[in-house]
């Protein structure tokens, strides 16, 4: 499929030389890339990662590291046009368990999380646009305990977009939602990338799917063998793993999931996990 015109510009997220064992046992090894604006002409959209690879391969570890939450064994994480090194708060993490206080209103939750980054006044009319534009204006009086799976993870996701200004990072966000609510999610995420052109998404998700159609680049978290074939210690995510789908004519767009490129890319994806 012929690439959309697409340019790069600066970069908006950058991971260099991370590595971090836990008990001497070595979980991540090395892993350089960087997260560059693309622009497309007439077309406003920050940009969406999708990370993927096996179930305990390291992903959890690196969403807390790229959150600031976990500080790696070396190497540096850098967010932002401006590229500061992450601190925790910097970036908006949606864990698997969505973290809203239980004893406040759903309002409230988003007011105090819009009280991060404003004033009062400012906080209160954030808060209250936000639980309107997530479809929870309804839901404001309700306690986290009284609302459905889907409505906490908006709620959740809103709550982190409150505080953190454009970086979004969600740990297994379609897990445990029905098609409905997957396909909800995906139209909030495209919302929230198109949005503002700064806005970055990284979505870590076991729906290899799902996340590569709303996805730019894809990175695929793997062990590595060395030229004898012998298993490398850690995973990484090697240049060879790190696919640029605007380059392919694969980042998102509406039914991006039935083209032909699409099915046969997703395949190669997982011929290339059967044998990693
Ligand atoms: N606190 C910890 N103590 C010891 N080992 C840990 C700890 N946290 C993670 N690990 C180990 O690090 C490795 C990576 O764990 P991680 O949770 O990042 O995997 P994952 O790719 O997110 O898995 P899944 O897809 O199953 O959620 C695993 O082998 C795990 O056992």
């Amino acid at each position: 499929m012929t690439p959309l015109p697409h340019s790069y510009h600066q970069p908006l997220l950058t991971l260099e030389n991370i590595s971090h064992s836990i008990n001497n046992d070595l979980i991540l090894r090395d892993i350089n890339l960087q997260v560059l604006n693309v622009t497309r002409p007439n077309m406003q959209q920050g940009q969406v990662v999708g990370v993927y690879g096996r179930s305990g391969i390291g992903k959890s570890v690196l969403c807390r590291i790229m959150a600031g939450l976990l500080r790696p064994g070396s190497g540096t994480v850098r967010v932002g046009d401006t590229q500061q090194p992450v601190t925790p708060g910097a970036v908006g993490f949606v864990q698997q368990r969505y973290p809203l206080f239980q004893h406040r209103t759903l309002a409230d939750n988003l007011l105090l999380a819009a009280q991060c980054r404003h004033h009062p006044e400012a906080a209160r009319q954030h808060a209250a646009a936000y639980l309107d534009r997530f479809g929870l204006a309804a839901h404001g009086r309700k306690y986290p305990a009284q609302l459905s799976g889907g409505q906490r993870q908006r709620a959740a996701i809103a709550q982190q977009l409150l505080c953190a200004e454009h970086f979004l990072l969600l740990d297994e966000p379609f897990s445990g939602l029905d098609v409905a609510m997957i396909d909800e999610l995906r139209k909030i995420i495209v919302e929230v990338t198109t949005a503002d052109e700064l806005n970055t998404v990284v979505i870590v998700s076991h729906d290899l799917v799902t996340t590569t159609a709303l996805a730019d680049c894809l990175w695929l978290l793997s062990p590595e063998r060395d030229a004898r074939g012998q298993l490398l210690p850690g995973a990484t995510i090697s240049p060879r793993h790190q696919y640029n789908l605007a380059d392919l004519g694969l980042a998102w767009h509406p039914h991006v999931e039935a083209e032909p490129e699409f099915v046969r890319f997703v395949e190669g994806i997982k011929e290339e996990i059967r044998v990693g």
